[in-house]
């Protein structure tokens, strides 16, 4: 019953309300936790062991097995399409994918180019459009791309909007809406069924009884 887990965290903004979820969770995370900067961290309290990841690459761990569970992005679920099944939607880190660009501006050209960190989602989005785009992957900043001429329009996060608004963007289209997902190995899921199962239980409580308080 009380196997060991690898638990894939996201660095970055995820993690500090993955970290809260579970300490309301009633998982006892020690303080180093938050400010480390270690990439392995033993919680041996509670037989855990956290592997800190880039949120892009957290799946990419769970499918090979070296992660058993996982927090991901829906944004990442969508562009990685790893093998993997996603257990809970934990209502963390809310925003949405969403096409923007340049106030007033047609796409009616050949192949407009589209600036993204996401190429695989954007491609299927367009492609379900009916529309011949070409993708240019970025790794940040993407709202520089129409600013600066790069493209015509960008596939990106939309959370606040403040980005968007600060540099004289408009959104478009909102394509998806995202939010942070539990993961899991799907051979971790068997072996581990009944820890994994207390884990997701005491989660889902957590998430629901956030959801009824809003
Ligand atoms: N502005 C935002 N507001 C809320 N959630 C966001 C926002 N931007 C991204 N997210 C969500 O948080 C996840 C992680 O975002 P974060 O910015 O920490 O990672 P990243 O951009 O991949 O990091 P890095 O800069 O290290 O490449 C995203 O996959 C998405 O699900
Ligand atoms: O709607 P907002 O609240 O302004 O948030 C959206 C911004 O947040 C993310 O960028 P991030 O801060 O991760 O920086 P990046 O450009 O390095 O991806 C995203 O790529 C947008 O640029």
């Amino acid at each position: 019953m009380n196997d060991m887990l690898t638990i894939a965290m996201p660095k970055g903004r995820i993690f500090e309300e993955a970290a809260d979820l579970l300490r309301d969770a009633g998982f006892r995370l020690p303080a180093e936790f938050d400010d480390s900067r270690k990439l392995i961290i033993d919680v041996e309290e509670e037989n855990f062991r956290f592997i800190l990841a880039k949120p892009m690459d957290v799946p990419t761990y769970v499918e090979h097995g070296v992660a058993d569970l996982g927090i991901a992005g829906k944004d990442v679920m969508l562009e990685e399409e790893r093998d993997v099944y996603e257990l809970l939607d934990l209502h963390i880190s809310a925003c949405y994918l969403a096409v923007a660009g340049l106030p007033n501006t047609e796409l009616n050209e050949i192949a407009p180019r589209i600036a993204t960190k996401y190429p695989n989602v954007a491609a299927a989005y367009f492609r379900e459009q009916g529309s011949q785009v070409e993708i240019i992957k970025l790794n940040g900043s993407i709202e520089l791309a129409p600013i600066i001429g790069l493209t015509d329009r960008i596939v990106d996060i939309v959370s606040t909007g403040k980005t968007l608004v600060e540099n004289g963007l408009v959104e478009y289209e909102r394509i998806v809406d995202i939010t942070s997902r539990l993961i899991v190995n799907p051979a971790s899921y068997r072996l581990k069924d009944l820890r994994i199962g207390e884990l997701v239980a005491r989660l889902q409580q957590v998430v629901n009884t956030k959801l009824l308080s809003k």
